[in-house]
This record gives structure tokens, sequence and C-alpha cells, in this order.
């Protein structure tokens, strides 16, 4: 059983979907701490209700990024885990973290990359007049929202859309394509090779596998 930590800031959905698909026995993972920069993170109280041990980790109580982070590895790496999971955890990671956990670092980003990296992608998308948008999983790499992309999945734009309307459709499938993702991972199909997302042993194209 690959023993997965999860670093979270907020409302923790995908966190809930992983959760229960460890627990459903569908990834061959198993979520064995979860770790906030912010103490209000509703997903803290998820994990907590499924006997899950938590972490917060406020940045305000640290002298700089780089402090920060090598708390947060030597925290993390307690757990020895194999993969270490970014679900709505929102701050930019130092190159010495990325490093360190190379290939065996997923992050979800509400968008089709490469279009959108960055904040506030769903009112970009609509502001730009987008009729389709998505989610995609990829290797964290140094290059911010730039790794190589594992999986992603379209949904519609509709003239009438709110941003919370699109963010609901998005996560709708974050929830399907993240457990996915850490299921490809947990049972050995999917590795990050030359830079390349590679699954059962072939790399995958540029924007990953496009989920039906
Ligand atoms: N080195 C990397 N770090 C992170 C990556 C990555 O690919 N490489 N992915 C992000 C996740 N992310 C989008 O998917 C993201 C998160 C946070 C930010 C950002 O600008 N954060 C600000 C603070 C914003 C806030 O507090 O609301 C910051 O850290 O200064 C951009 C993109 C996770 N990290
Ligand atoms: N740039 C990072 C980013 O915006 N990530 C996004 O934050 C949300 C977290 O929701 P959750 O806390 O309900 O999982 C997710 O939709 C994820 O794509």
């Amino acid at each position: 059983m690959k023993r997965i930590v999860v670093l979270i800031s907020g409302n923790g959905s995908n966190l809930q979907a992983i959760i229960t698909a460890c627990q459903q026995g569908k990834t061959g993972g198993k979520v064995v701490a979860v770790i906030s920069n912010k103490a209000s993170a509703y997903g803290l109280q998820r994990a907590h209700e499924a006997g899950i041990p938590t972490l917060t980790l406020p940045p305000a109580t640290f002298a700089d990024r780089q402090a920060y982070d090598q708390h947060l590895m030597a925290e993390i790496d307690r757990f020895q885990p194999d993969l270490v999971v970014l679900a709505g955890f929102m701050r930019i990671l130092s190159d010495a973290f990325v490093q360190h956990y190379s290939g065996r670092m997923l992050n979800v980003h509400p968008s089709l990359l490469p279009k959108y990296p960055g904040l506030d992608t769903h009112r970009r998308a609509i502001e730009n007049g987008e009729t389709e948008h998505g989610t995609s999983v990829h290797f964290v790499t140094q290059e911010l929202d730039g790794g190589p992309v594992i999986l992603q999945a379209r949904v519609p734009i509709f003239a009438d859309d709110s941003i919370e309307d699109v963010q609901a459709r998005v996560q709708h499938q974050e929830h399907n394509i993240y457990p996915l993702s850490i299921a490809w991972f947990c049972t050995g199909r999917l590795q990050m090779h030359e830079g390349a997302a590679w699954l059962d042993g072939k790399p995958l194209a540029p924007q990953g596998y496009a989920a039906e």
C-alpha cells in the first residue's frame, strides 16, 4: 500500500475524493497525513473525520519561503510518503522542495494546461469568452503549473455561467481524474521520466491522457 501525504489550503473536496477512493480500495494507496498552511481549511475537518493525522503550518511563523519549505519537508518526511499530492495547496514551492519530491509529487490545476496557469483560472476563461475549459493533473516541477500533464478533463462554459457554475463543473471532473491519476502512480503504471509523464512504459502526449 503506497503512502500518500496530501497538502491543502481550503475546502478539500479533492482531498475527500482521494480519501474515499483510497478507502474503497481504488488507488492502491493510503492517505497517511494531511497538512495545511491554513488553520481554517475545512479539509482538516474532513481528514479528522476519516481518522487521518493532520498538521497545520501557518507561514507567518517562518522567516521566509525557504525556511517554511524546509520545515514542511521535514514534517512530510516523518510520514515516509511514496507520493505527495497537492490538492488546492495555494503556495508556490521552492526549487529545493520540488527537487526533493521530483517524480513523486502531483498537482491538480483548474484549467486545460498550458492555457491559464496561475490563479483565478475560471474568471479569466469566462472573461476571455472561452466555450471550453477544464482541469489538468500534472507532475509538479519548478516551472509553476508547467510540469508534465498526466490527465485532462474538458467541460463546456455556457454564456450565462457564473464563476461558481464553472468551478462546480470543473471540480466534478477533478474528483474523477485525480483519484485515477493517483491510482496509476500507486500501482506503478505512471512515472515521470526524462521530463515527461509515462504510462505503461510509453510517454504520454504533452496534454496527457484525455479523460472521457
Ligand atoms: N514550484 C511549484 N509550486 C507549485 C506548483 C507548481 O507547479 N510548481 N503548483 C501550485 C498549485 N497552483 C496552481 O495549480 C498555484 C498555487 C499558488 C499560486 C500562488 O500564486 N500562490 C501565492 C499565494 C496565493 C494565495 O495565498 O492565495 C504564493 O505562493 O505567493 C499559484 C499557483 C502549487 N505550488
Ligand atoms: N492553482 C491551484 C488551484 O487553484 N487549485 C484548485 O483549487 C481547488 C481546490 O478545491 P478543493 O479544496 O475543494 O479540493 C481545485 O479546484 C484545484 O483545481
